[in-house]
Parts: C-alpha cells; sequence; structure tokens
C-alpha cells in the first residue's frame, strides 16, 4: 500500500501573493515579499533535488521572480499554492493545507504599547502570581530577552509579548522563574485566548544571564484545535498509521496523530524523516515540519543562515528521497512566507512551493493550500477532505 509525506520547510514562500497588500510587516504591506527569490539574491543557490523536482520553475510560476542558482527543467510534480485563510501564521498554512482553510479573522493584537487587554494581563498575573507583567508589546523574542531578560531576573515577572500574529507569547528563565511554572502558566492562560480567537499561547524559556541570554528548545505551544477535520483526522479515523513530525502535534492540538517525532533542531527531525522514509508502515501518512527556515533564519532576517540551510535542507531531501518505494508520494511545500529580505521580522504573505517526488514530472500549476491535503488522500485512497480538490 502506497505511503505519503508531506513535508513542510517553514517559512519558505516563494512570492506573488495575491493578497500581500493586506498583510503588514512594521505598518509596511508585504506587497512584493519573496523569500525564496531574496535569499537567492545574496549568491546563487545550489539546491539540485528540490530545484530538479522544480522549485525554480514554481517559483517564476508563483511571482514571475527567477533566482540565481535555480530554474532546472522539472522533473517532479511542481507548482505553487495559494492561501485563502486569512492569516499568514504557521496554524493558518498548516490548517489549509490539511484541508481546513480558518473560517474566522484571527484576533491579533495591536502594535503599540501596551498591547494587551488588561483582562489578559490580569490573568497572567493571577496565574503567575506576579504583581505585573513585562513587555506587553510587539517584539522580536530573541531582542526582548536580550532588553528585558534582566529586568525579569529582577522583579520575576513574565515577559509576554506578540507580533503580526494572533499570539500571545510568554518568556520566562527556566532557572529562576522556573520551566514547568511557565510551560503551566501558558497551559492555564490558553483557553482565555483561544475564546478570544487567538492562535496560540507560545511558552519561550530562556537561560543564561543579562548579556548572553539565549533560548532553549524547550519551547511549548497551545494552539486553539482546528476547526474541521483535518488530513490527520481522515487518515488516522481511517485506520492508518499516522506520523508527526517536529512542531506538527502542537499546531494540530495533537488530534489525529499515532506516533509523534521531536527533536531539538532540524537535524534531529531529518533524521526521523530518513528513518521513516525507510521504515513507515504501508499506507501511513508522515507530515512533517521544518522549522529552523522561519525560526532561527526567516525571524532572525538572517539571509545568508537561510540559504546555507536550504542547502542543508536540499540534501536531507535527496538522502530521504532515497529511501523512499515505488508508489510512495511525497510533497514538499511551505506554510507562509518568512522573507529575510523583508522590513520587520513577522511573516510575510506569499505563495508557496508545491514539489512532488514519486509520480514522475508533472506541471500542476496554481492549486490552492487545501488542494494539497485532499491530492495526499487521493494517493493514500482516502475519504476526500471538505475542502480542496486533488491536483494528481
Ligand atoms: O520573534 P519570535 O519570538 O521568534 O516569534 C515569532 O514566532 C512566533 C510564532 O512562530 C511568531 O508569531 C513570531 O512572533
Ligand atoms: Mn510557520
Ligand atoms: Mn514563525
Amino acid at each position: 500500500m502506497s505511503r505519503a509525506f508531506l513535508i513542510v520547510m517553514d517559512g519558505v514562500g516563494i512570492g506573488g501573493a495575491p493578497d500581500a497588500a493586506q498583510f503588514f510587516n512594521d505598518r509596511l504591506p508585504d506587497t512584493g515579499a519573496n523569500t525564496l527569490a531574496h535569499v537567492a539574491r545574496g549568491r546563487p543557490l545550489h539546491l539540485p533535488v528540490l530545484d530538479g523536482l522544480g522549485l525554480g520553475a514554481a517559483l517564476h510560476l508563483a511571482s514571475g521572480a527567477d533566482a540565481p542558482g535555480l530554474g532546472a527543467l522539472p522533473q517532479g510534480l511542481w507548482g505553487a499554492a495559494t492561501e485563502i485563510s486569512p492569516g499568514k501564521d504557521t496554524p493558518s498554512g498548516h490548517w489549509e493545507m490539511a484541508g481546513v482553510p480558518v473560517p474566522w479573522d484571527w484576533t491579533c493584537f495591536p502594535d503599540t504599547h501596551p498591547c494587551l487587554p488588561p483582562a489578559v494581563t490580569a490573568r497572567i498575573r493571577e496565574l503567575a502570581g506576579t504583581a505585573g507583567i513585562l513587555g506587553d508589546c510587539h517584539a522580536s523574542g530573541t531582542q526582548i530577552i536580550a532588553d528585558l531578560g534582566a529586568d525579569h531576573l529582577r522583579t520575576g515577572w513574565p515577559i509576554c509579548y506578540s507580533s503580526a500574529d494572533s499570539v500571545v507569547q510568554i518568556a520566562a528563565h527556566e532557572g529562576a522563574f522556573g520551566l514547568d511554572r511557565l510551560i503551566d502558566l501558558c497551559r492555564d492562560l490558553a483557553p482565555m485566548l483561544h475564546a478570544m480567537r487567538v492562535g496560540r499561547v507560545i511558552a519561550r524559556p530562556f537561560i543564561g544571564e543579562a548579556g548572553g541570554f539565549r533560548r532553549t528548545a524547550n519551547r511549548r505551544d497551545f494552539a486553539i484545535a482546528p476547526p474541521g477535520r483535518t488530513l490527520l483526522d481522515i487518515a488516522h479515523q481511517a485506520g492508518r498509521v499516522t506520523h508527526a513530525i517536529g512542531k506538527i502535534g502542537d499546531i494540530f492540538s495533537h488530534r489525529g496523530i499515532t506516533h509523534l517525532h521531536k527533536g531539538e533542531g532540524d537535524a534531529a527531525l531529518a533524521d526521523h524523516l530518513i528513518r521513516l522514509g525507510a521504515q513507515a508502515e504501508p499506507g501511513s501518512l508522515t507530515f512533517a515540519n521544518f522549522v529552523e527556515f522561519d525560526a532561527v533564519y526567516g525571524h532572525r532576517r538572517d539571509i545568508p543562515g537561510f540559504a546555507a540551510h536550504l542547502e542543508w535542507f536540499d540534501a536531507v531531501a535527496g538522502r530521504f528521497l532515497a529511501t523512499l518505494s515505488p508508489g510512495d508520494l511525497a510533497i514538499f511545500t511551505a506554510d507562509h512566507g518568512n522573507d529575510p529580505g523583508w522590513p520587520g521580522t513577522d511573516h510575510t504573505r506569499e505563495r508557496v512551493p508545491v514539489l512532488g517526488h514519486g509520480l514522475g514530472a508533472r506541471a500542476v500549476g496554481q492549486v490552492g493550500f487545501s488542494d494539497i491535503g485532499a491530492s495526499i488522500l487521493d494517493h493514500l485512497g482516502l475519504p476526500a477532505p471538505d475542502h480542496g480538490a486533488s491536483f494528481l
């Protein structure tokens, strides 16, 4: 029985979103944002596996852009996907590709100081047992711990911040504040925020001392549950084994997942993917998220780092594809853009690549995010989702 692998390169957009003008970074519209094209502007990219499937062709299709080093004749299934959900964040992108476009407008917080409603700050103070909170603004997570980490150690107050996404993030020192206490705080705060249609409460633990604070891998996301049947739900309910690699579990509120495979960083996740390429059960679905493009390079606006990570991932993709059997389908895609050449530190509204291995050379053109999940289910011989149409 054939297997399917859906692999998300988090934040690897290819420009061209028709509604980019409605999304913002530093109050500037995302019109013209193009993660892949702007990463390639730094230096030519060497991505023989992904470009061999059709990455350069997908970039051109999505946005009309060409990138130095890319543009081989596609040997795989290739196209570009456009999102309709009214959010450029991780849950919106993943849910929609899994067959559940977001049916509501997310609640986001204004880029003001304070940015959180008084009822939310009161609840955080109550749960944390502190007289106040720090931050209460939009921020980059690494910058705000550098700015407020020493105040946090002095006062014991949690550092609370948001972004252009529908998130409340709470940073606290693992030792001084306590990791379990931070995670309990975020878990207990989440129901109030979910009721307000805020997508996630994220615990952002850090360690170290003033001048050298560092975030750890103990981040935890408490996300609102997807409002419909996802690809994972459908496969799981049909009795198929589903493997979730990386933060897929958190993104889908741990629904429809047989086995969760986590690790510290993309290298550990790559080991899981390559092992599952060889070992995943007949008829199974493996859904993976590689977060470092986004968290380590995109949000930090690190173009050389992003380029190097793409090249590292391309080699991983080659090793992974070599483990697959005839009849397997692997699709590489992304959930949104995160253009490191763009102002601000937030995600960018972009189209994403759709690159498939296992069905030969095939142009699928412009598709919707939901068509990705519909195609995976079609390949697995499972019922169609409520949204999307198979492009197979
Ligand atoms: O700057 P850091 O803390 O990495 O936060 C980023 O990560 C959040 C969740 O992916 C985004 O909303 C953005 O704010
Ligand atoms: Mn993401
Ligand atoms: Mn992100």
